[in-house]
């Protein structure tokens, strides 16, 4: 799991705002498919060649709560039970409250590492009052102001030199990473014993090893992969609210360091917006996805059943129609073996490269059947097609104005694409390039 950064603090210090300035130049995925997570509250950051999880605590609270006190004691506990590091916000306008002590008093229980930061320094000047700050006793706090980005770089490299002795495991280029994402309870320590093949124990209440995602490489058929496990590791929150959270952020972590996100669901309940969210979460961080529908065992069947569900999941998940889907039990072992096939058919899809030639070909056979756009009296024109990488397939094109590269023209390219070359199971990403003068 990914080293984890919360950032605290009372309402109103500037706390989105920080995480905002940090994580939004990040987000540059235009993605208007229906679905997919909107509210960003955690993020991953890479900053000098080292990432780390952000969390904006202020969001956990649920929606209508403003009582201070249950606010900061969700903010405190989130950042003591899952992060590594905690960012402390103060705000220099307000100047050092009680509250404030009251709050770095409980966190320094944990022994996580604070980094005391003053936010609102807008003018660059850190004036005498500020020196109240020193008296919380963290060291020397880090002045910023994080509507300007003032200072935020000094913070960054703050927080990246706590992650040295973090290091993720590496693995060959050749190994499939695999991670198993879900809700709680959906089978996922099941459906990792029964991929393996053996009853394996699950650490989950050793401390110290709690807060990691479980490797188990493995080996299918003379394919290298690795498990990547974020099940039993549940988190016995005193706040409710909080496990969902911890959840998502586990899923975050995995998903991360994989290639495939093997989604997995509980054929004995609705779909929920949690396993939506979860989904949401493989997909925007371009991996390849497999939705598994397990306990299957469970449900009683007809010859319509199957095709009920697989109907139901594409509504629900309309924003990964990618992803095949495979129906399961992990308790009778039934089709386990087929989500194996499945790791190996998806990771050549995601590292699929379309030759050159073919691309071209077919970007003018659909621009003959489908004309491009032509929006305010301007039609976009495409001159060529590349592709640009894989993990997953990245396509660039090369046109006379990116501005008329409509999404639906996209889409419809994307489609297109699919169903020449398959593609089962991956994203995949297509940009617009302007034609330069002269070339
Ligand atoms: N002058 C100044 N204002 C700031 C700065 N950072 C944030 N603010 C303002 O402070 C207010 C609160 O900012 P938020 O980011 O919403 O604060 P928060 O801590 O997330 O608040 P909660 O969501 O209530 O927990 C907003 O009006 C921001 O525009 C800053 O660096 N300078
Ligand atoms: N009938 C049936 N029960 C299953 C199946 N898979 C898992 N279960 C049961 O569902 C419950 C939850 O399974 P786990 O494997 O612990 O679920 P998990 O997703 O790892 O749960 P967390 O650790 O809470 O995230 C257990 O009681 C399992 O025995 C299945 O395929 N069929």
């Amino acid at each position: 799991m990914s080293f984890t950064v919360a950032i605290v603090g009372r309402p109103n210090v500037g706390k989105s705002t920080l995480f905002n300035r940090i994580i939004g130049k990040r987000i540059s995925i235009v993605d208007d498919k229906p679905g997919v997570t909107r509210d960003r509250i955690y993020g991953q950051v890479e900053w000098r060649g080292k990432k780390f999880t952000l969390v904006d605590t202020g969001g956990i609270e649920p929606e209508g709560v403003d009582v201070m006190t249950s606010q900061v004691r969700r903010q405190v506990e989130f950042a003591i039970d899952s992060s590594d590091l905690i960012l402390f916000l103060m705000d220099s306008k307000e100047g050092l409250l009680t509250t404030d002590q009251e709050v770095v008093a409980l966190l320094r229980k944990s022994g996580k590492p604070i980094i005391p930061v003053v936010n609102k320094v807008d003018d660059y000047a850190v004036k005498p009052e500020l020196y109240e700050f020193y008296k919380l006793g963290l060291g020397e706090p880090v002045f910023i102001s994080a509507i300007h980005g003032s200072n935020v770089g000094d913070l960054l490299d703050q927080i990246v030199g706590f992650i040295d002795e973090h290091e993720e495991p590496a693995y060959d280029e050749g190994v499939i990473k695999v991670a198993v994402v879900g809700k709680p309870n959906v089978g996922k320590s099941s459906l990792v014993n029964a991929i393996l093949g053996e009853e394996r124990v699950i650490v989950s209440d050793i401390p110290g090893t709690t807060r990691d995602a479980i490797d188990t490489p493995f080996e299918y058929e003379g394919q290298k992969m690795v498990l990547i496990d974020t099940a039993g590791m549940r988190r016995k929150s005193r706040v409710k609210e909080n496990i969902e959270f911890y959840s998502n952020i586990r899923a975050l972590g995995a998903v991360e360091r994989a290639d495939i996100a093997l989604v997995v669901l509980d054929a004995t309940r609705e779909i929920s917006e949690q396993d939506k969210k979860i989904a949401g979460i493989a997909h925007e961080a371009g991996k390849a996805v497999i939705i598994v529908v397990n306990k299957w065992d469970l449900v009683e069947k007809d010859d319509k059943t199957i095709y009920r569900y697989t109907e139901n999941i594409r509504k629900e998940f309309a924003f990964i129609q990618y992803a095949p889907i495979v129906f399961v039990s992990a308790k009778t072992k039934k089709r386990v073996n087929k989500i194996l096939e499945l790791i190996r058919f998806v990771m050549d899809q995601y590292t699929f490269r379309i030759e050159k030639g073919a691309l071209n070909e077919l970007v003018e056979e659909a621009t003959a059947m489908v004309a491009p756009p032509t929006i305010k009296g301007r039609k976009l024109k495409i001159y060529s097609a590349a592709q640009t990488g894989v993990k997953p397939p990245t396509f660039v094109l090369t046109v006379n104005d990116t501005e008329l590269l409509h999404f639906s023209y996209v889409r419809y390219l994307e489609n297109k694409m699919r169903e020449r070359f398959g593609l089962e199971g991956t994203p995949v990403v297509i940009k617009g390039r302007n034609k330069k003068e002269g070339n």
